[in-house]
């Protein structure tokens, strides 16, 4: 089975990786913007942007896949509220691109989207939920899988929450690894309370997609964690990992606390679907803040 995956450098596409080289049934091809940020891959890398249909359209044709993971995307939502133009490009004009190359090659198409389809009214969602986005991020995600149901391919939507991991050279931080850094800093941090979310281990949104894969699943999916917390919850939890001082950590609220982008109050996934069709089961947050920490030791041996 031929597999391509865009966006390997990021968070997502980085854990994907291992994943796919160590089933020697499968044949990868890596790609992402510039340079592959894991050592020796150069062999099953290339370079590809995927907003240039011309150079995915050239990428696919040599490679003609099997299955697509298409991890890439505009992930800063509060860049994505203010720069709209480029949000759309990366997350939506992209994703027409690579459609109409996965047409030519017949590729089974996975996509990755988010709870941010969701306007947080209740949670945690279902694969049945009604999608109402309160952020631009959000609304680009949502017409991209439009563009991937309509697209007439073989797909599956993996649908996944505030992911979070280490590994080399992330384009960007999350909850965790800002939690800690912070604390471990002595600074004090602001954390709301009336959001909730299920967060999820890089590693096991990697697990999803490569359960999709190897069933060319087709249909949406909820791939999060199982745990459903506040982000209050997931600083308190951290902390006390870590063994950091919790007294840095202030409770607020949505009201006080105000980023760019609305985030949507409450989502969290139910997993069940994904369970028992694909045979997915996630860590807890514990075991993943604890895989976590072994891979941050790991990195500081270095
Ligand atoms: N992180 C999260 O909390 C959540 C993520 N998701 C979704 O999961 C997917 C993976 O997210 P995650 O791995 O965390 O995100 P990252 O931001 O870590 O990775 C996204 C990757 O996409 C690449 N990319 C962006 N634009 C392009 C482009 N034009 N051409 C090629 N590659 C591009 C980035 O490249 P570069 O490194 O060069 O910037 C980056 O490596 C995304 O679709 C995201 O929407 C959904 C819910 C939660
Ligand atoms: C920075 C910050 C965040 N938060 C809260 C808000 C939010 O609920 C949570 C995470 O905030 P961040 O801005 O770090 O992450 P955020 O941009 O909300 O993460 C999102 O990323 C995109 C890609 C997704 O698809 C979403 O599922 C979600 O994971 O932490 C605070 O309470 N205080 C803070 O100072």
């Amino acid at each position: 089975m031929k597999i391509l995956v865009t966006g390997s450098n990021g968070l997502l596409g980085q854990k994907l990786t291992p994943v796919l080289l160590n089933d020697k049934t499968i044949t990868p091809c890596f790609t992402s913007r510039g340079k592959t940020v894991l050592p020796g891959l150069d062999s099953v890398f290339k370079p590809m942007d995927i907003t240039d249909a011309d150079a995915v359209d050239t990428v696919f044709n040599a490679f003609k896949p099997d299955v697509v993971i298409n991890t890439a995307a505009m992930t800063m939502v509060d860049q994505c509220e203010t720069d709209r133009d480029a949000c759309w490009l990366a997350n939506v004009t992209s994703v027409e691109n690579l459609v109409s190359a996965s047409r030519a090659v017949n590729a089974h198409f996975i996509h990755i989207s988010t709870d941010f389809i969701f306007d947080g009214s209740h949670g945690p969602l279902d694969e049945q939920a009604q999608p109402r986005p309160v952020n631009f991020y959000g609304e680009s995600k949502l017409a991209a899988e439009t563009v991937v149901m309509n697209s007439g391919l073989s797909w599956s939507i993996l649908r996944t929450v505030l992911v979070y991991g280490i590994t080399n050279d992330m384009s960007r931080s999350n909850i965790v690894l800002w939690v800690k850094d912070n604390l471990e800093k002595g600074k004090t941090i602001k954390v709301v309370n009336d959001q909730w979310r299920t967060p999820t281990l890089a590693e096991d949104l990697a697990m999803g997609c490569y359960l999709a894969a190897k069933k060319r699943a087709k249909g949406v999916y909820n791939i999060s964690g199982k745990d459903f917390l506040s982000p209050y919850d997931i600083a308190i939890k951290t902390a006390d990992f870590f063994g950091l001082d919790k007294s840095l950590i202030t409770a607020v609220d949505s009201n006080t606390f105000t980023q760019p982008a609305r985030r949507p109050l409450k989502t969290g996934f139910i997993i069940d679907k994904a369970r028992k069709e694909l045979g997915y089961e996630p860590h807890s947050f514990i075991e993943g803040i604890k895989l976590l920490s072994e891979q941050i030791l790991v990195q500081a041996a270095k």
